[in-house]
Order: C-alpha cells, then structure tokens, then sequence
C-alpha cells in the first residue's frame, strides 16, 4: 500500500544489468563517452527529432530549472499553473537559474491551464518597461493533479505562447505516463504539437535519477551546456546516467512501465470508485489519482499501513490523499487498500 511517490518505486533489472555492463572498464567522463553520445542519438531518433540537442541531468528540478534559464532572461516571466511543480515545489530552483525571472501564475480547474485563461495573463502582464517581460510558458503532462493535457489542449496553450512570440517549456517529468495515456508518439507531444523544450523524465518511471533535457532548437544548446556546468549539474561519471538511459530507450521499456504504472493507477481508480464514500476528485490522466474520504476511513488505512501524501480535502470533517502508483505497484495492496478504507 505504498502510495507516496512513483520516486518511490524501484529500479527494474534490465537497468540494473545496464549499470553492471556499463561499469566495465574506463570511460572518458562529462558525457564524452560513446554510451552518452549513443544516448543522445537515441533520444533524438525517439523524438524523431534529428536537430535536437539533449543534456542528461539527475534530477526533474535541475531539468526545469536549466531549461527555462535557456528560454527565460533575468527580467522575464515564465508562465505556469498556479500548481505547477516550478512554482510548489522547487524551492525557487527556476527563480535562481534565471538569475531571477518571476513566474506568473495561471489558474485552471484540475491543475490544467486554460487557452483564455494564459491569452488573458499574457495581456494583462509585460506591457511597459516597468513591468517584468513575458518570456516563456511551461506545462506539465501530466499535470501535479494527476490529469492529463489531451494533444489539442496542449496544442491550444502553445498557439497561444506563439501568437505572444514565446517559447514552451514541456515538465515531462510523467511524459512516459502521458504518451502512454494519449496512446502517441514523443513528437506528436513534444515539437510537433509546439514544444521548444521537453525534461523527458525517467526517475519517475523506473530510472535510479536520469532526466533528459531536449532543446528542439540547437541554438539554445551551447547555452544549456554552460549553465549545466556551471549550475553544478553536468555528471562527471556520465556514462552511469547514459547506461540507465539506454536501458530505458531499449525496447521502448519506457512505455511499457508507464504503461504498467498507468493500469496499476486504473485498477486502483475502479476499486475505490466501488468503496462508499470515497470521492474521486480530478480525473485520473496517468498513474496518480487525488480522492477523498471520510476521517475514520483515512485513519483505517494508515493504521493498516498505507502510505500516502495528505491532500486538500473537498469538504470539512473529510480527509484527503495523493495515490501515486509505480511500474511496480502491486494488486494486492491495492486491494488491501480499498479494504482499509472501507473497512472490513
Ligand atoms: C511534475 C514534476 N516535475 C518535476 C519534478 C522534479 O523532480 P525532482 O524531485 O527529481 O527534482 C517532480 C518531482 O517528482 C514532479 O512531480
Ligand atoms: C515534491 C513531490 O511533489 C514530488 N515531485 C512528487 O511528485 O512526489
């Protein structure tokens, strides 16, 4: 019944055995070894993008962070949902790497952006010198609500950027969860829907800490590469963040444990909809559903060991929570779960 957090989850062997063959021998560091450089292949022919330039990182912040301090100046504005992982939970890891840009928030039902609502920020914000000037917007798919951007919504936000002259940021840090629910390709939800950057997140999904940035336009890249390196973040010992990489690339291993971790997020959302007074409060996207229940069904589940993040809950007197499931989830304590909560 862990439900916490998909950063969670384990590793699966086949990027274990990765690890192990890649351990083998020397390697030249700072990604100029030929695993890394294969990586970045991979991932271009993934995002059919032949132009793309791509940067592992270890972590989904530093990924966000570095992409928007290429997209964003210092006296810029980035504008996100009101919820955005950038703007919660981030400790300002966006507001340093710009030097300081703001972001501005967007609200939305279900932790998704509207067209107007973005159209009317933008209006609204960066029309004099004496204001900040708008420089980017960034969205995440799958959402902090766990709901999910269909391919036309996405495309809607960034005709939307376009029509201001603004790039788009993608947090892809649940991108394998949303291509695995809109049943495309990486392309179809990356560039070809609008998105200039893309953190293609693997830690989430399986990966020990691997997050790939992909910059669609190479003239944003020696400027990526710099800020990496000075922001601490280009690995030294790089061919251990290119061997999980290559594992997750082989086989398109990525989109079966989203996959997996999406039908784990499905079993789990049939079981609850069956226990009385549970409440399924944003539409499930991917592997993470938000519901609430009563007090003493909360207390019930935590006593039997359930795991899990509290929630703002959508009535007095009632409790809340954030199931996240995994690749490696398991029925049983889904079932266990269910049974917690209900009670018997
Ligand atoms: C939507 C989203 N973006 C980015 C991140 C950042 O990842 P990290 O915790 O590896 O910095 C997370 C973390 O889970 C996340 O949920
Ligand atoms: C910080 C926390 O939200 C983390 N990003 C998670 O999704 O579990």
């Amino acid at each position: 019944m862990f439900f916490a957090s998909d950063n969670a989850s384990g590793v699966p062997a086949q990027v274990l055995d990765a690890l192990a063959q890649a351990n083998a021998g020397f390697a030249v560091p700072y990604g100029n070894d030929a695993l890394s450089a294969a990586v970045r292949d991979q991932i271009r022919a993934t995002f059919e993008a032949p132009g793309a330039e791509v940067f592992l990182v270890a972590t989904g912040s530093a990924a966000n962070a570095l992409a928007l301090s290429v997209l964003c100046p210092p006296f810029g504005a980035v504008f996100c949902h009101r919820l955005a992982h950038i703007e919660e939970d981030e400790c300002g890891a966006p507001e340093f790497y710009t030097n300081g840009a703001k972001l501005t928030l967007v609200d939305g039902a279900d932790g998704k952006m509207t067209p107007g609502a973005l159209d009317a920020a933008l209006r609204s914000h960066g029309g004099s010198l004496h204001n900040v000037q708008n420089a980017a917007v960034s969205v995440t798919n799958i959402t902090e609500l766990g709901t999910l951007y269909a391919l036309e919504e996405l495309r809607a936000l960034t005709d939307i950027a376009r029509a201001h002259g603004l790039p788009v940021h993608l947090d892809g840090a649940r991108f394998a969860n949303a291509v695995a629910a809109l049943g495309c390709t990486p392309a179809e939800m990356t560039w070809r829907a609008g998105v200039d950057v893309v953190t293609f997140g693997g830690t989430k999904n399986g990966l020990m800490g691997v997050e790939a940035v992909v910059i669609f336009d190479p003239a944003r890249a020696r400027e990526f590469q710099l800020r990496r390196k000075r922001g601490g973040h280009l690995f030294s010992k790089h061919r251990y963040l290119a061997a999980q990489m290559s594992a997750y690339l082989e086989g398109d291993l990525w989109r079966d444990l989203a996959a997996r971790a999406n039908g784990h997020a499905a079993a789990l959302e049939g079981v609850l909809r069956g226990v009385p007074g549970v409440r399924l409060l944003h539409p499930r996207g991917g592997n993470m559903i938000f519901a609430s229940w009563s007090a003493e069904a909360d207390a019930r589940a935590r006593a039997a060991g359930a795991v899990f993040n509290a929630h703002d809950a959508d009535a007095p007197g009632r409790m809340a929570g954030r199931l996240v499931c995994s690749w490696n989830s398991d029925l049983a304590g889904i079932a266990a779960f269910a049974d917690a909560l209900r009670g018997g």
